[in-house]
């Protein structure tokens, strides 16, 4: 499925790190980088949070999201994740792009400028109608949840 989204980069923003793309035929997810203020790379701090600019806007089509999601080498090495994986953008939200970026690693951790921070991944939403019921349709789960089929 292909889809198109408009992007519109923030004023001051540096356009030169070029919009999100997929490095390989197969990825599902196109990299973000950190566009930041005055280029200057930022430390964040072990057991820290930040909101990282991407210096981007996006709209995103009716029908689907777009989720922020951590990438695993960052993770893997160094601890660095997403707060609130995954971030949501929906397909009304207008504004600028950010990424909540948290280090749970041992070492504090420099972002540097054009740094891929994270990836988006577009994909479809439903949205469905909420409605009070007297009673739920059976099924053979029934009740049974968290951990009833065992660990
Ligand atoms: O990692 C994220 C998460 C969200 N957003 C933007 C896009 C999204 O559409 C908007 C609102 O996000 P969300 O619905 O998760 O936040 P909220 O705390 O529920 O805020 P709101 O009351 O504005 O919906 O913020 C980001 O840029 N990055």
């Amino acid at each position: 499925m292909s889809v198109d989204i408009k992007f519109q980069w923030e004023d001051g923003a540096d356009a030169d790190l070029g919009l999100p793309r997929y490095e390989t035929a197969g990825a599902a997810g196109a990299d973000l980088r950190a566009n930041l203020t005055d280029q200057q790379d930022l430390l964040l701090k072990v057991g820290c949070h930040t909101l990282i600019p991407t210096g981007l806007r996006m709209a995103v089509p009716a029908g689907f999201e777009v989720q922020i999601r951590p990438r695993s080498g960052l993770a893997l090495r160094y601890g660095i994740t997403l707060l609130n994986s995954p971030g949501t953008i929906d397909s009304d939200y207008r504004g600028p792009v950010g990424v909540i970026l948290v280090n749970l690693g041992q070492e504090d951790f420099t972002i540097m400028h054009g740094m891929r921070i994270a990836q988006m991944v577009v994909a479809p939403v439903a949205q469905a109608q909420f409605m009070v019921t007297s009673a739920l349709d059976d099924t053979a789960r029934g009740s049974g949840g968290f951990g009833s089929t065992g660990l």
